[in-house]
């Protein structure tokens, strides 16, 4: 295999640090291009250290000097601000650009980055959630391929390596978060710290959020759509709390493939840089006798109105994704920071909804005048 030079936008996130370590393990593989964080400069600097990049982004224009003047010993270069990271993943001697960033900021960049001709290898959901319409047509226009690097996508991905028939139905897991069991009127009252205990994965604080909200699931049905090709009646959720098959695809025959794997993001990390090989680890591997159950539930879309918000904004189509994108993200941030309750945020999603200026086709321009007046709608609902 040649050695792949790639590029990690949000290398200081979860899934950043966690591609280090693969890349770390497989040195005759890959080598480190370029690393970009938002404001971890302490983590930023050790990174470069290590790994020494070509090139390193500090998203935070006032962190620059900081950066500049602890890697100025070294031959990298240091850049900063958004634009900056956008204008990075051009540099020709990319190959792969691992979108980790979180939320709105991964658009343009990847965008960029297709345009530039390199594999993607998306971690960043929101991308595809904002604008899927777009950044399909134009990975096809620029033949480049999207690898997905979310559990669930990449599972889906690796039951499609040799397949040739179409899909009958692709069966997304979800682990039902920390809340599964609780009752609703428990969930007025959950703090930030409650909604932050996972029971499977280690993630960032807003996917975490997510999860316990069922908008992470919510925003994987939209992106199997666009990665896929799938309509949304042929997309099912099942509560599978144990998170060991990461998902399925049935076949027009019946017959249904699953991948399964103790939860840990370094394979679809790895794999999504090695495809179409697979390359040996040491990663921790399953024994079936460890588990006596594995069980499957309904989703509770009563409780999780976001998984039906979901569902109704790829029906609606248009911006209708990108709305819900924007106000979620808004309603994440006031949640964690104590100034709603955790049911508020479902309630101020489907005002947003209901009063955001619709467009059926939006262009590159719309979804950004959307995100900012989603943003700012959604600010003046949060009291
Ligand atoms: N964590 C996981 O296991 C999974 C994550 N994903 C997806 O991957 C993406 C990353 O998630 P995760 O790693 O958990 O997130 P984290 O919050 O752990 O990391 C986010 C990374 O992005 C950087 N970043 C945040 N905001 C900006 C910005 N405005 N401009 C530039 N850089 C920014 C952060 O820099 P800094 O440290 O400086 O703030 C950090 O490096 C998300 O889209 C998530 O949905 C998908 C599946 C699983
Ligand atoms: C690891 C990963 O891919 C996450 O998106 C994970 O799936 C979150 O778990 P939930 O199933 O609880 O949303
Ligand atoms: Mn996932």
């Amino acid at each position: 295999m040649i050695k792949k030079r790639i590029a990690i936008l949000g290398s200081t996130g979860s899934i950043g640090t966690q591609a280090l370590e693969v890349i770390e393990a497989n040195p005759d593989l890959f080598e480190v291009e370029v690393l970009t964080a938002n404001n971890s400069i302490e983590l930023l600097i050790e990174q470069a250290v290590r790994y020494q990049p070509n090139a390193v982004v500090i998203g935070n224009e006032a962190k620059y000097q900081m950066v500049a003047d602890a890697l100025s010993r070294y031959p990298i270069k240091v850049y900063a601000g958004s634009k900056a990271i956008e204008q990075i993943v051009e540099m020709e001697t990319i190959d792969v650009v691992l979108t980790a960033m979180v939320g709105y900021s991964g658009l343009m960049p990847t965008i960029n980055a297709i345009k530039s001709k390199k594999v993607i290898a998306l971690a960043n959901k929101e991308t595809l959630v904002v604008a899927g319409e777009l950044i399909t047509a134009l990975s096809q226009e620029n033949r480049v391929p999207i690898i997905p690097v979310d559990s669930e996508h990449s599972a889906i991905f690796q039951c499609l390596v040799g397949e040739l028939s179409p899909i009958d139905k692709v069966i997304l897991t979800a682990s039902g978060g920390p809340f599964l069991h609780t009752d609703i009127d428990t969930l007025k009252t959950v703090t930030r710290a409650d909604a932050l205990k996972h029971p499977n994965w280690s993630m960032g604080a807003k996917i975490t959020i997510d999860s316990a909200s069922m908008m992470n699931k919510g925003f994987e049905v939209i992106e199997a759509k666009w990665l896929f090709g799938v309509t949304p009646d042929q997309i099912d959720v099942v509560i599978h709390p144990q998170s060991i098959i990461h998902s399925m695809v049935q076949f027009e025959d019946s017959s249904i493939k699953a991948q399964m794997g103790l939860p840990d993001m370094k394979l679809p990390i790895q794999y999504a840089f090695t495809f179409p090989d697979r390359v040996k680890t040491d990663f921790k591997r399953l024994n079936f006798k460890d588990y006596s159950t594995l069980t499957f539930l309904e989703p509770d879309t009563g409780k999780f109105r976001n998984l039906a918000f979901a569902y109704e904004s790829m029906r609606q189509g248009g911006n209708m994704p990108c709305i819900l994108n924007a106000a979620n993200e808004v309603v994440v941030e006031a949640f964690l920071k104590g100034k709603i309750g955790f049911l508020e945020m479902s309630d101020i999603i489907e005002k947003v909804m209901c009063r955001a200026s619709f467009v059926q086709k939006p262009t590159l321009a719309d979804y950004c005048e959307t995100d900012t007046a989603v943003r700012t709608l959604t600010t003046s609902l949060i009291r």
